[in-house]
């Protein structure tokens, strides 16, 4: 995608498909349509009446909110997953974006969206249900398994803050969009991105002695920096890594 570091050979978000009167206002927020942590500041309303593709305002912002409590509710059985109790998410700013990648059939064979990890911790995507594409590397083999569409389902894949946050015991998946067939395929991911303030510490229970402590944290914002800055869209946690 456009905002995935270098590499990526296809426009994919090219909001010149939304056009609108504003074409500035798009170009500022391409690709990130609301932060469920600050609606206001995103100009959501007017940005509405910019998306054909979802030209309904209202139908946007049910199916936001949906989708946000979908992510909060799996915060909650997350925690439950690994022991621990409480709401793993409550009150964390969220990203809604539109991925549209403008495949014609002279690009099939090549790359969407480069390899890359999700930077915050949750992503739940409503893939594309006709075009394929989306391949994630298997964690031993190191192969790419493609996740093919299936009609009525949702894909949900852990990013690097839960990584950090679990000591290891989630795992941030690496994956990327080939082009399979040349036709616009679009997906809308929600991002959960990481507490609003400061660091995302491992809780106590996930560290002891047989599991120590294997990342230094730091915050949402500094670690997005640090990607970008790094030129790592696969491999900035390893820069996070206590040394033995
Ligand atoms: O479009 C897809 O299938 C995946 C998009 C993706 O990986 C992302 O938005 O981070
Ligand atoms: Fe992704």
């Amino acid at each position: 995608m456009q905002n995935m570091g270098t590499g990526a050979r296809i426009p994919v978000i090219d909001m010149k498909g939304l056009e609108g009167k504003n074409e500035k206002l798009m170009e500022a927020w391409v690709g990130v349509l609301y932060d469920m942590a600050a609606p206001g500041a995103l100009l959501i309303t007017s940005f509405i009446s910019l998306v054909p593709l979802l030209n309904k305002g209202r139908s946007y912002q049910k199916y936001s909110k949906a989708i946000h409590e979908l992510g909060m509710d799996m915060g909650r059985k997350l925690l439950k997953g690994l022991g621990l109790s409480g709401d793993l998410f409550d009150g964390w700013p969220c990203q809604l974006r539109i991925n549209k990648y403008n495949y014609t059939p002279e690009y099939v064979g090549s790359t969407g969206a480069i390899l890359h990890t999700d930077p915050g911790f949750l992503t739940i995507l409503q893939d594309d249900e006709i075009i394929g594409g989306l391949e994630a590397v298997h964690k031993d083999t190191g192969e790419y398994i493609p996740v093919d569409p299936m009609l009525g389902s949702l894909v949900v894949n852990l990013g690097d803050l839960a990584e950090i946050w679990s000591n290891g015991r989630l795992w941030s998946v690496k994956h990327r969009v080939q082009c399979y067939e040349g036709t616009i395929r679009v997906s809308i991911a929600l991002f959960v991105l990481g507490p609003k303030d400061g660091a995302l510490e491992p809780p106590d229970e996930l560290v002891d002695s047989e599991h120590p402590r294997l990342y230094n944290s730091m915050n949402f914002e500094d670690y997005r920096m640090l990607r970008i800055t790094t030129r790592s869209p696969t491999g900035a946690i390893e820069i996070l890594r206590i040394k033995s």
